[in-house]
């Protein structure tokens, strides 16, 4: 049974107390109230020097999505796939929040929150994350057009309207107008990962592709991180974003604290109304090297794999799809990828819960066919993904946007755990991969204050 929680006003994630109800059954019910006003300020990350470290960030250049949250009014948990299908259409359906006084035009969410990337996994530092979580910021701060809103939330019964209004006179009055002044906190980081495992792994993935078991599977690694003094997830973030205007830039912190965050640049879908765009992203090569990729065979094989699947699972769920005739690069910071871009016009009644389980995992983090290459991951890759390659982002009534939590590390004080993964085709090369999977960690290791190595 999914269950929703909610938390007392200025609490902090990991205080939810635990209202325990069928979620579906909260269907077309308001139960959280919210108000909103505008701020004369501009960026959102900037509120860490009054409300502390956010809970939440989401920075969404492409879709000019930016947000940051602050406390938790409402928490939606879910143990499994199923659970998680039922939040998602719950949340994308019905109306949580009732509005005192003005409502915003837009806005992104007001639920934020993610899925582990398959149910079973043995790292207990996944364990705070639990299946999967979405929640309601007490406080919220975002663009909208060229303003900045800001939105406080409070369970819905006695008081909440002047609880809401109380937290936004706060905000208003106190909330920094400047930017988020630059932090340049570089330190030595020890690094560790063992290569002999992951490229032992890439071998026997590519054996299995030779035996006909498997055309393509991708395979990820985790990489130790350790700082000299703890992580500050805002100077993270901050750099994250500056350095990874391609990508969306996330925070998503568990209930005891440990932070999720991390710059991907791929979309799983943003969804509105009728409307679904997506991306096929996989085929990677170092920028020096872009002119290449596009005629690169195990690129491109890698890449159609996604494209295939893609227009194969929005079948059932689309009146119409366009899909580019052939990928485009996109080029990232250090690395460039193949991307073709796909859009469609979803049937009456379909939803994020539904693109979500028919989508994930893509073969750009799982591979072909699908139920194998989980099953080879299950067996060889030895590690809990977590929320790592999963769906995350945000969610409300007739929206939603979700990413693929790539590029991304867990961090915990001085100590961050990172992913890195990489396709695997008939053809693939061990230590090539290994350097790909490098290339791909040099996004987290640069925002965590590396240098590149
Ligand atoms: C699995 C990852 O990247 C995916 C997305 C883009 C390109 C990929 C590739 O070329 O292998 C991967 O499919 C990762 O960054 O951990």
């Amino acid at each position: 049974m999914a269950r929703v929680g909610t938390a007392v006003a200025g609490a902090s994630p990991g205080t939810s107390s635990s209202l325990s109800i069928d979620a579906p059954a909260l269907a077309g019910q308001e139960r959280w109230v919210g108000g909103m006003l505008y701020l004369a300020a501009v960026d959102p990350l900037a509120g860490v020097d009054v409300l502390g470290e956010p809970s939440l960030y989401w920075d969404s250049p492409q879709m000019r999505e930016v947000v940051a949250g602050w406390g938790e009014a409402g928490a939606m948990v879910a143990g499994s796939a199923q659970e998680a299908r039922e939040v998602l259409r719950l949340l994308s359906s019905a109306a949580t929040v009732r509005w005192a006084g003005e409502v915003p035009a837009s806005l992104p969410g007001p639920w934020f929150g993610g899925m582990r990337f398959a149910a079973e996994g043995k790292d207990e530092g996944w364990g705070p994350f639990g299946f999967g979580r979405w929640t309601l910021p007490e406080r919220m701060v975002w663009r909208e057009g060229d303003r900045l809103a800001a939105a406080a939330f409070v369970p819905e019964g006695p008081g909440a309207e002047e609880q809401v209004r109380a937290l936004l006179v706060g905000l208003g009055a106190n909330f920094p107008a400047g930017p988020l002044p630059s932090r340049r906190t570089a330190q030595a980081l020890r690094v560790s990962s063992s290569r002999l495992d992951f490229e032992r792994s890439v071998e026997r993935a590519t054996e299995t592709i030779a035996q006909g078991r498997l055309q393509k599977v991708v395979l990820a690694r985790a990489v130790e991180i350790e700082g000299e003094r703890p992580f500050a997830p805002v100077d993270v973030l901050a750099r994250l974003r500056e350095q990874n205007p391609r990508c969306t830039t996330f925070l998503f912190r568990a209930s005891d604290g440990t932070a999720f965050l991390g710059a991907t640049p791929e979309t799983l879908c943003r969804w509105e109304g009728r409307e679904l765009r997506t991306e096929a992203l996989a085929g990677t090569a170092p920028v020096a090297q872009a002119q290449e990729l596009s005629g690169r065979d195990k690129e491109r094989r890698e890449h159609h794999a996604v494209v295939r699947y893609l227009l194969e699972v929005l079948g059932p769920l689309a009146e119409r799809i366009d899909a580019d005739e052939v990928p485009t690069l996109l080029t990232l910071k250090n690395m460039v990828h193949l991307r073709t871009s796909v859009r469609a016009q979803l049937r009456e009644g379909v939803g994020v819960a539904d693109l979500v389980a028919a989508m994930h995992p893509t073969p750009a983090v799982g591979g072909t066919p699908s139920a194998m290459a989980l099953a080879f991951l299950l067996e060889h890759e030895g590690l809990d993904r977590g929320w790592y390659a999963a769906p995350v982002g945000w969610v409300g009534p007739g929206r939603a946007h979700q990413v693929v939590a790539l590029r991304s590390a867990r961090v915990k004080g001085s100590k961050a755990r990172l992913f890195v993964g990489a396709g695997i085709v008939a053809g693939s090369n061990a230590q090539a991969e290994w350097r790909e999977t490098e290339l791909k960690s040099l996004t987290m290791v640069r925002a965590l204050g590396g240098t590149e190595g």
